[in-house]
Order: structure tokens, then sequence, then C-alpha cells
């Protein structure tokens, strides 16, 4: 077990430096890289998904190409038109409500995006659950004024998201209210979303992201979660194995990190990410090798998760 530190170039959840670790098992390399917050129950489902890349492997692929969206963090105008051109993608995720910022921010940022990729793009945005029922359908409204694709996780809880629904034209996808969630198909019976957004490592791997997405009935967006080339391999994996996959997916997000620990990097070449699974390269993964009180940090993290998943411990133990 190996433990990774890479810093970001882009401030992105409030995070300045990726985190995580990475295993390797008969079926590759796996990556276990829960956000700082979370607990061990909630850590034990990443911990499932690092274990099933490394020890079982993933279900065939039905494509040999994943189209992508470039995600726009919270910048200013000028920064988002480069990001979006220097993508060479076509449909683009832009973070809005960001703390500290303003709705005039947020329209400024959304027309720089539109303006990169003229008519023909696509335009999404992200409110990671910031707004409330009365400003999600005023600002989706201001924000439509330059087309939006659909807007994700508008409002925290599927009460309101089933509301805004109602109130807007704009398609609603869900990501928090699917990923954080207790019963991830809770989202179908209160008819919150037209859209799912799904990442693997909180779902507990590839086969488990299947079997959400047929149960919710939903079309599907598979978004990574800001990961290193090995954690986004899953992704591109769920996103191959799907049926149907009629979004652009949200797993361009390596421009984000400083740097990666494969040979050849899953980024996208205009505008989607190939289908393959890169090999972990020992000069990459030692230049970003965390140091030893970060790596202590995280292997108590991966035990504690190990404890609340138990399973046979002589498969898919995390050492
Ligand atoms: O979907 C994308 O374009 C990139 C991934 C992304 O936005 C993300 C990454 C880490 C944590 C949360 C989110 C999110 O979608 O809210
Ligand atoms: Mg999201």
């Amino acid at each position: 077990m190996r433990v990774y530190a890479i810093p970001m170039r882009t401030r992105f959840r409030g995070i300045t430096r990726r985190e995580g670790v990475l295993v390797e098992g008969p079926a590759g390399w796996g990556e276990f890289s829960p956000f700082a917050e979370y607990g061990p129950t909630e850590c034990a489902r990443w911990l499932a998904a690092a274990r099933e890349a490394a020890f079982e492997g993933w279900p065939a692929p039905v494509r040999d190409r994943i189209p992508v969206n470039v995600t726009v963090p919270a910048v200013e105008p000028g920064r988002a038109h480069e990001i979006v051109r220097a993508s060479g993608c076509r449909t683009a995720k832009v973070k809005v409500a960001e703390p500290g910022q303003s709705e005039d921010d947020d329209l400024a940022r959304v027309e720089a995006v539109r303006d990169a990729l003229g008519p023909s793009g696509r335009v999404r945005v992200d409110v990671n659950g910031a707004w409330d029922v009365d400003t999600a359908a005023r600002m989706i409204r201001r924000l439509d004024r330059f087309d939006l694709e659909y807007v994700e996780q508008p409002c925290a809880t599927l009460e309101e998201l089933a509301r805004v629904r109602r109130l807007v034209d704009v398609p609603v996808a869900a990501d928090e209210s699917i990923r954080r969630a207790e019963d991830p198909l809770k989202v179908r019976a209160a008819e919150a979303a037209d859209v799912a957004v799904l990442k693997v490592q909180p779902l507990g791997g590839v086969r488990a992201a299947l079997r959400v997405a047929e149960a919710c009935g939903l079309p599907v967006v598979v978004s990574s979660a800001v990961e290193t080339s090995v954690g986004l391999a899953a992704g591109v994996a769920l996103a191959a194995a799907l049926p149907e996959l009629p979004y652009a997916c949200g797993l361009a997000t390596l421009s984000l990190l400083e740097g990666d620990v494969v040979d050849e990097p899953l980024t996208p070449v205009d505008g989607a990410i190939d289908v393959r699974r890169p090999r972990v390269r020992e000069a990459a993964l030692a230049r970003y090798e965390a140091d030893a009180a970060t790596a202590d940090r995280w292997r108590a993290r991966a035990a504690e998760a190990q404890e609340v998943l138990g399973g046979d411990p002589a498969i898919g133990v995390v050492r």
C-alpha cells in the first residue's frame, strides 16, 4: 500500500492538495481517496471500490471512448474562458455558488464559458447543494440565458430538488443526493432528478454503481472524485460498461492536479478519454509519495474502513 500527496493546480472543494492510498492486487492498482471530512462508515464504500479494482477487475466495456466535460472551478471569467479553450471539450461543467462569491460572478463565469464554447457547446452548472428553492428557481432562469444542459444538485435535499424540478424547465441532476445518501434509490421515488451523477468510489465500486444505475432508471453521468489516473480508470470502466451513455462524463479532472502516478495519464483528447487502464509508474509514484505522518494517517483511515467492511481477510485486505 502506497500513499500519495499531489498538489492541486486550482483550488477545488476548498482543497489545495489531493491525497490518497494506492494499492496493488492481482487485478491491478486500486485507489482509496475519500475526502478528509468523511468518517469510517462512508469510507468503507470507497475502500470497497479500491478492493474491486485491485482484486477483481471490472465488467467488460461496451464502448472504447468516453466523451467528457471540462470542469471549470469557481475562477474568474478570463481564466474560465482559457480553461475551456485549452481543454478541447465540447461540454463544460461550471462550478457556481462558491462561498464568498456573488450571483453576478456566477453569471459572468457561465457567460465566459458559453462564449468559449460557441452556440453548439453544452454548458451545465454544479451548485453542490448551495441554493434554497427560491434562489435556485431565480438563478436557473437567469443562467439559462446561456442555455443550460442541466443543473447539478441545485439544493441540498431531495424534497428541494423535486420542487425545483417542477419550477424550472432546465433538467435537474442529482449528485450528493446519491453519493452521500443512505439509499441512493430514493432519488427515483422522490421524482427529484432527470439525471443521476454516479461516482465509483463513494458508491463502492464499478459493479455497485452499475446496480445503482440500473435500479434508479435515470440517464447516468459518471463523474470523478478528483483522483489520480488509477481512480479515474475505475470511472472510465463504469462509463464504458453502462448500456447507455447519453451525456459527457465528468472524468476530465486530471488537469486539476499538478501531476499523476501513471505512464500514460487518462487525459482527454478531442473531448474524449480512451477506455484503457494505465500502468502505475514507479518514478511518478515516488515523486508524489506522502511524508511519513500523512502516510500514517492514511493507513489508519484505511484500517478503520476495512474494519467496517469486514469480509474475508484473505481476499482484498489492503496492506
Ligand atoms: O464532474 C466533474 O466534472 C468533475 C468532478 C466534480 O465536479 C467533483 C469532484 C469531487 C467532488 C465533487 C464533485 C462534484 O461533482 O460535485
Ligand atoms: Mg457535483
